[in-house]
Formats: C-alpha cells, sequence, structure tokens
C-alpha cells in the first residue's frame, strides 16, 4: 500500500482527508485506508467511548484522541485565516473534559424518546448514555421520559437544559402543560428531582410552572438573574478559557467595552469600569441588577449592534474592546472598529469563518492579531472557539 492511503487530516465536517484528497469517514490522522476500503487504525484513533457514536449528532469525532481533535481546531483557524491572506500565531486549544457541558437543548417526541437528532436527520437518538453532558444534566434524562408521557405532547418538543446555581434550569419548548394532572406531574417531576426551574413555551414566551428561589449563574463571582433559555458559555472549563484569555488583552486604566456582553460573562470578570451593549432586553437587565447589588462599575445599553454598531467616535473612549458577537460575526462593528482609535481588541468567536472576516477589515485598518487562544468546549463535535489579541500596528 502507498503512503497516499494514511489519512493526513481532518477536514471540516469531521471525515478523514488522504494526502491524495480522499474523503474517508470516521478516519483518524494516522489511519491508513486498506485497498477493500476497510481503517487500519492508526495512534491517534481511539475507539469512540460512546454507543450512539456515530449516529447521534451530539458527537462527530469521538473517533480521534486529543492530539488530533486538538489539530483539527488549529486546521480549521488556521484555514479560516488563510482564507482572507492572514496568518496568526495560535496557542494549544483549551479543551473541555468529557462530561462538562452545562448547557444543551435535546429534542423529544410522545413517545418518551429524548436525546440529541441523529446526525444528517431530524430523527431522535433516544439517550442511554452521553459523554459529553454534565452529570446533573443526564441524570434528568430518564425522569423527562416519564414527564414528557403525561404531557402528551402534540409535535416534537425542544428541552433546554442549563445547569444553574440552584440546579437545573429547565425549559421545554412545543407544549404548554393544560389541567390538574399535569400539573401534580410538574410538581413532583420537579421537587423529585430537585430542580431550580421548570417553564414552558408553545411559541409567545416561557411561563414559569416551577422556581422556588430566583435562579441565579455566577459569573465574574457576581450571582446574575437567569432569564429562561439565555446565552452562556457551554461549559464552565471554556467560559474559564476565554476569560483567562480576555484579560489578558484588557490589563489597563479606562473604560473597557463588553460588545454583545449577554449576561456579563467578561463584564463582570473584568477589573475597573465597564461599558456593557447587549440587544437581548432580559440579559442586559439582569446583568444591569446584577453589577448594581455587587457595586461593580457597569455601565450598560440595549442596543442591536448590527443596526447601530458603535461609531469609531463611540470607541476612542474605551481604553479596550471586547467584542464577543453571534456565529454570523460583527461586519459592521469591525468597519467601525478599523477606523477607530482604540488600542487593544479581545474578539471572542464562535466561528472561524466570520472572525477570519472582520479580523481581515482591521487588519486593512491597521490593526495586527498579536495571538489566538482556541477553545474547544464543544468537546468532539466540529464547533471550534477562540479568543483573539489585536492591537494597532
Ligand atoms: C456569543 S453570545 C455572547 C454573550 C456573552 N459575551 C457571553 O460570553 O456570555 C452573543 C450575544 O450577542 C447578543 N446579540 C445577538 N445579536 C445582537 C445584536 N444585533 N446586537 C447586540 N447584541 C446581540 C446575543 O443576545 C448574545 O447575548
Amino acid at each position: 500500500m502507498s503512503d497516499v492511503d494514511e489519512i493526513v487530516r481532518v477536514a471540516a465536517r469531521g471525515e478523514g482527508v488522504t494526502a491524495d484528497g480522499r474523503h474517508v469517514p470516521f478516519a483518524a490522522p494516522g489511519d491508513r485506508v486498506l485497498p477493500g476500503g476497510d481503517i487500519e487504525a492508526g495512534p491517534h484513533h481511539q475507539v469512540p467511548p460512546c454507543r450512539h457514536f456515530p449516529e447521534c449528532g451530539g458527537c462527530q469525532l469521538q473517533h480521534l484522541d486529543d492530539a488530533s481533535w486538538s489539530q483539527f481546531i488549529l486546521d480549521r483557524i488556521s484555514s479560516a485565516l488563510a482564507t482572507q491572506g492572514l496568518e496568526a500565531a495560535i496557542r494549544a486549544p483549551a479543551l473541555s473534559p468529557p462530561r462538562t457541558r452545562r448547557r444543551a437543548t435535546l429534542h423529544a417526541e410522545s413517545s418518551g424518546r429524548i436525546g440529541f437528532s441523529m446526525e444528517k436527520s431530524h430523527a431522535i437518538v433516544d439517550l442511554a448514555e452521553c459523554h459529553v453532558l454534565a452529570p446533573e444534566l443526564f441524570a434528568l434524562v430518564a425522569p423527562l421520559r416519564r414527564l414528557i408521557h403525561v404531557l402528551r405532547p402534540r409535535r416534537r418538543l425542544d428541552v433546554h437544559l442549563t445547569l444553574a446555581d440552584q440546579g437545573v434550569d429547565l425549559l421545554i419548548n412545543g407544549v404548554m402543560p393544560e389541567g390538574l394532572a399535569a400539573a401534580e406531574a410538574i410538581t413532583a417531576f420537579a421537587e423529585g428531582n430537585r430542580l431550580a426551574r421548570v417553564a414552558f413555551d408553545e411559541g409567545y414566551g416561557p411561563e414559569v410552572r416551577w422556581e422556588p428561589e430566583a435562579v441565579t449563574i455566577t459569573l465574574g463571582g457576581v450571582p446574575v438573574p437567569l432569564p429562561p433559555a439565555s446565552f452562556l458559555q457551554a461549559t464552565r472549563e471554556g467560559e474559564a478559557a476565554l476569560v483567562a484569555a480576555v484579560r489578558e488583552v484588557v490589563t489597563g486604566e479606562g473604560v473597557v467595552a463588553d460588545l454583545f456582553a449577554g449576561l456579563g460573562t467578561f463584564a463582570l470578570a473584568l477589573p475597573g469600569r465597564i461599558y456593557a451593549a447587549e440587544a437581548g432586553r432580559e440579559a442586559i437587565m439582569a446583568l444591569k441588577a446584577a453589577a448594581a447589588r455587587s457595586h461593580r462599575t457597569v455601565f450598560t445599553e440595549h442596543r442591536d449592534l448590527y443596526r447601530r454598531p458603535l461609531t469609531p467616535a463611540e470607541l476612542d473612549r474605551f481604553s479596550a474592546v471586547v467584542i464577543d458577537p453571534p456565529r454570523a460575526g460583527a461586519k459592521e462593528q469591525a468597519q467601525a472598529l478599523a477606523g477607530s482609535k482604540t488600542p487593544k481588541l479581545a474578539y471572542v468567536s464562535c466561528n472561524p469563518s466570520s472572525f477570519a472576516r472582520d479580523v481581515n477589515t482591521m487588519v486593512e485598518g491597521g490593526w495586527q492579531i498579536d495571538w489566538i487562544q482556541p477553545v474547544g468546549q464543544f468537546r468532539w463535535s466540529t464547533h471550534v472557539e477562540l479568543a483573539a489579541s489585536l492591537s494597532r500596528r
């Protein structure tokens, strides 16, 4: 067999790729593709720990060891930069351990099936085990199966699970339970499993049915009211890695801007005075209330940064800017940053392609990438996150 049949890298969607460009599903770097198409496992091929792999859409890369998963993450970032003609120093990825996901959306149907959607299909994998969810979240799968039988939903449900300070916060989208039997079942379920909150949403906003104590999430040491279905970094470890990287960038005096601030993952973890902008009204109100109670100086603004990005003149007031947009990136805000005089930027991204596009705009405006810290908080998935330090050349 010739060398060309060895897997040399992993493509964006997770298939192994041979030196001559052939894509081979579930193959790791170092695996050899035998003439009949069978794979001979190499040193980076691990036995996938979960019985649901590869059908379950929750994980695509369980056949990779951590070294080749890290390399996959590095390749995604460097190839996204290369499409814009950029290069940068990329640090070793910070990988979240198994069973640390504190936020996940499962799907469920009236038969009681509950789990992630199958890879490339809407069918639900009925979860018997999970190696990515935090144990507190996975422990609810069996009780939820029983509850869903009682609720008899007419359509498929989305089940949002978040590990809050008080325990698991559950939001079920797609059904509004009616009648005494359902109400009793919900109370017994919530009490029996010590849930922090149970809410339902049939399309008109979440209706809370159980919340014995106001639910919070502690960010930067500050308990923040947690509105149902809020954004949170997927793991505590991922949050810590992103915060540590951002803190390396934001060191000076003056006011720091936190754009796309959410509940304040960065605003509350940074020293000094912070301006925080966010389009989610409930999130920015929660951050404002939490900051006031803890005597942190956080000036909050409810603002749509796509329609109304901060102007260069507004940006010039800040000693540093943190930006953490959704997957689409922040094209208009990057253009304004390119034209501003603010000296330092921490760019946190969940999409290397939009990150590279935005950063390219800034590089053309006189910025440079100092370093990139990749973060793998969606273990064994193809999602890649990062925090980058940028400064003026
Ligand atoms: C990736 S999350 C980051 C949140 C926060 N920095 C954190 O780490 O928890 C992106 C945030 O951008 C907010 N967002 C989405 N579109 C926005 C817009 N047009 N203007 C301002 N904020 C927006 C979302 O509500 C969400 O809180």
